[in-house]
């Protein structure tokens, strides 16, 4: 008789993302460096060009806030001790760059730039950090649904490392004892809903405090659906 000792309710599927440790997309290749596949975890490297990565950073530095967390209950953004960096958005298409950028990761993706929500910017400064939570939202709490119903669950998130940290900074996946170290261009994804709707709870993450320098990140959520 076959036991299933691991305890695992989430149904893994095959990667969006194509095989082989070179992915051409249509202006640039990149190089995959790590996969993982309990949870789905894809690093490349040499996504962003070093200019690129300079010229988003230019572009948001001067419209940064406090970044906040969605109130379950409200459904309202709050600012909370576990997330401490500030942060700025850009809407779909706002400009050249974030243009290319789009078309760049719906490629890598294999999934539509209809489904991206804007592409949100992070920095954090010296103990500055993002404690581990899911991309997730959840489905049973009222604060959820004003964002649900904008283009459903997000099915996964790709961290882009803008720049690179001198200490700490790393993301942290610490159910699964994962830490990834920013390096200026590379770019983290992992995905955590299934057609049968299920989220993965392996997909814990967080932005482990930066001890020295700062850290710069783009990160694009995707959508089940159309996101408007
Ligand atoms: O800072 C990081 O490495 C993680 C950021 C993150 O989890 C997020 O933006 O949702
Ligand atoms: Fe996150």
């Amino acid at each position: 008789m076959e036991t299933n000792l691991s305890n695992e309710s989430y149904s893994y599927e095959p990667s969006r993302i194509a095989p082989g440790n070179l992915i051409q997309l249509s202006d640039r290749l990149v190089n995959v460096r790590l996969r993982l596949s309990r949870p789905e975890i894809v690093l490349v490297d040499g996504f962003m060009t070093d200019s690129e990565c300079n010229e988003l950073i230019g572009i948001a530095q001067h419209k940064l806030s406090p970044s906040t967390v969605v109130d379950l209950q409200s459904g309202g953004k709050i600012l909370h001790e576990g997330r401490t960096s500030e942060g700025t958005y850009f809407h779909r298409n706002e400009n050249t760059l974030i243009q290319q950028l789009e078309l760049r990761i719906s490629e890598l993706l294999n999934f539509p730039i209809e489904n991206g929500e804007g592409i949100q910017i992070l920095r954090y400064k010296i103990g500055e950090e993002y404690r581990p939570h899911f991309d997730f939202f959840p489905e049973q709490e009222p604060g959820s649904a004003t964002y649900l119903s904008q283009g459903g669950q997000r099915i996964s998130t790709l961290i882009l490392y803008l720049n690179e940290v001198e200490d700490g900074g790393e993301t942290i996946f610490p159910d699964i004892h994962l830490s990834v170290i920013p390096r200026k261009g590379s770019a983290l994804y992992f995905s955590y809903l299934n057609s049968l709707n299920q989220t993965d709870p392996l997909t814990l993450h967080g932005g482990a405090p930066v001890k020295s320098g700062e850290k710069w990140i783009a990160t694009k959520w995707m959508r089940k659906n159309e996101y408007k």
